[in-house]
């Protein structure tokens, strides 16, 4: 299985048509005359599912098979609009980058996975380095572009649609900005927003979404006839791993219609879920924002007699900010995340934990991420699974049930007097404005997303993989889910810092959680994500 083109002479074809789409590119720093196409058996088959691995053959340096290079690509319109004409940047001529030593972002420019390497060791994957090109495929005036926001909230949303408007008309001079409201169902049903830098100048400053936001509704014919409709050529759309689907999905019926349509993804979840990016934004000011509900527990606690506090945090099935900021505040005796089972009684349970650290301490703290022990408290309710409109699994309330298990445990079992304190800031967590690190990360999402957009990329999501913005391929930041690997050293130190149990007693325990690992559908590319 394997092509091998060699050009003569610096012109080179464009190959995009000739490269199979399930192969990868390799390529070596120094750029040779010849070019090999070959399907990598040696990475894990999780790269190859439903993804398309292309490259602009014409932009990327020479390969060489035996450096494991991989390019895992963003389509580009030229891709099924080859005639398309480009046009220098107008960023050339602003004021705003005019002493930059390089304004443009190279071709050959390109981010590394992974940058924890042996000698010798393969290169590995790698995306596009994120940022303005020195040629645009939409002249400023004929863009028309469009920004919706789906899913749940998170500080932050707001700067990021700010800094799309603001970005497209400072930078590129574009005038035509429409606001899609209340989701992806917005296209279809309901008015649109014009957008402009004096509408949107001081949302950043506000929680929420200033365009609303909703769960379901996404038909994928009636919201790129709309785009189509309206004459629509940019779509910007902020959203979760269920919003990136959606997006994808428009991509493709994009392509298939053959309309020059730049579509980006720009990746938002509080619980910071979305694999292959660092970490997503908001997720700093919700772990921020956390401590006071933590403290304000603590303090309960620690002025009563066997005080035992309650902070439920929000992750579905991801326990970053439980996990995040139990290690950032030190008060927290045991952090309980959907990754992690726990159970409660007996040798190395939570109740013996408890009543240890309140005979030690006299009150205790206990973290808990909003989707742990779901099957465990579904088994005690007899609750049958509920969905919301996207398809999500309904949680149920873990706090409350957990309060009440401690307090009967406590009060029939052990005939103790405990002091139970159940706080819930999950959605005060989620209301606010974000903090000046998240408006900064932010606003190089915003410009990011806007520099592909112009330079004719499609199909793509933005954001940082090892520090470095990319723009990486939607399929690939939701074939699978970033959760907390137990396996890794991170949660390690949260054990190590609590103390706490790891509830990995049982037979068998410690090898289901790594199976889990391995075979789950999760991120497993991504070792150490924070
Ligand atoms: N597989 C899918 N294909 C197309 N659209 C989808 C898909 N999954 C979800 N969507 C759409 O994406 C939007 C948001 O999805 P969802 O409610 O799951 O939130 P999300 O984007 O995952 O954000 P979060 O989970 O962080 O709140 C909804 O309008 C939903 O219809
Ligand atoms: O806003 P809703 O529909 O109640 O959704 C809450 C869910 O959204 C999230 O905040 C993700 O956006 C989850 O942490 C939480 O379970
Ligand atoms: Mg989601």
């Amino acid at each position: 299985m394997e092509a091998s083109i060699s050009f003569l002479g610096s012109t080179k074809p464009n190959l995009s048509s000739l490269i199979p789409s399930s192969n990868v590119l390799h390529r070596r720093d120094s750029p040779l005359p010849a070019l090999k196409l070959k399907k990598v058996s040696v990475f894990p088959k999780i790269l190859h599912q439903n993804r398309l691995i292309r490259a602009q053959c014409s932009d990327v340096l020479a390969p060489n098979e035996d450096d494991e290079f991989v390019l895992e690509d963003v389509p580009h319109l030229t891709k099924f609009l080859p005639d398309l004409p480009s046009y220098p940047n107008p960023l050339k001529e602003s004021q705003a980058y005019a002493i930059v030593k390089q304004t443009f972002v190279s071709s050959q420019d390109v981010v590394a996975q992974n940058i924890v390497v042996q000698k010798g060791s393969k290169r590995g994957v790698h995306f596009r380095r994120a940022g303005p090109r020195e040629r645009v495929y939409f002249r400023s005036d004929e863009v028309k572009a469009c920004i919706v926001t789906c899913g749940g909230l998170c500080p932050g949303i707001n700067t990021v649609i700010r800094e799309i408007v603001c970005g497209l008309n400072n930078m590129y001079g574009v005038n035509n900005i429409l606001g899609i409201q209340g989701g992806y169902r917005g296209f279809y049903s309901k008015n649109t927003m014009t957008l402009t830098p004096k509408v949107v100048n001081d949302i950043h400053k506000r929680g929420g979404t200033f365009l609303q936001t909703s769960r379901g509704g996404h038909d994928t014919a009636k919201i790129v006839d709309n785009i189509q409709d309206r004459g629509i050529n940019q779509v910007y759309i902020i959203g979760g791993d269920g919003t990136q689907k959606g997006a994808e999905k428009i991509y493709q019926e994009v392509e298939r219609r053959g309309l020059q349509v730049a579509v980006s993804g720009i990746p938002k979840t509080i619980d910071n879920d979305i694999a292959v990016i660092d970490k997503s934004f908001g997720f700093d000011t919700a772990v921020e924002e956390a401590q006071r509900a933590i403290n304000a527990a603590h303090v309960e606690v620690e002025s009563v007699e066997n005080g035992v506090g309650i902070v439920k945090l929000m992750g579905r099935y991801s326990g970053f900010i439980a996990m995040i900021a139990t290690l950032a505040n030190r008060d927290v005796d045991c952090c309980l995340i959907p990754e992690s089972p726990f159970f409660l009684e007996g040798n190395g349970g939570l109740f013996e934990f408890i009543e240890h650290r309140l005979k030690e301490n006299r009150h205790m703290v206990i973290v808990i991420a909003e989707g742990a022990g779901q099957d465990y408290v579904a088994q005690s309710m007899h609750a049958s699974e509920t969905k919301d409109e996207s398809g999500n699994r309904l949680l149920l309330d873990v706090g409350l049930w957990l309060t009440q298990q401690i307090k009967d445990h406590f009060t029939n079992v052990r005939k103790m007097t405990i002091n139970m304190k159940y706080i819930d800031p999950t959605y005060m967590i989620r209301a606010i404005p974000s903090n000046a690190s998240d408006n900064v990360y932010c606003t190089l999402l915003a410009q990011s997303a806007v520099h592909g957009a112009m330079a004719g990329y499609s199909g793509f999501t933005v954001g940082p993989v090892n520090s470095k913005h990319a723009y990486i391929p939607i399929s690939r930041v939701t074939e699978v889910t970033n959760t907390v690997k137990l396996t890794d050293r991170m949660w390690a130190r949260l054990l190590a810092s609590t103390n706490q149990p790891s509830f990995l007693t049982g037979e068998g325990a410690l090898q289901s959680v790594i199976d889990m690992e391995t075979q789950g559908n999760f991120d497993n590319m991504k070792i150490s994500s924070i």
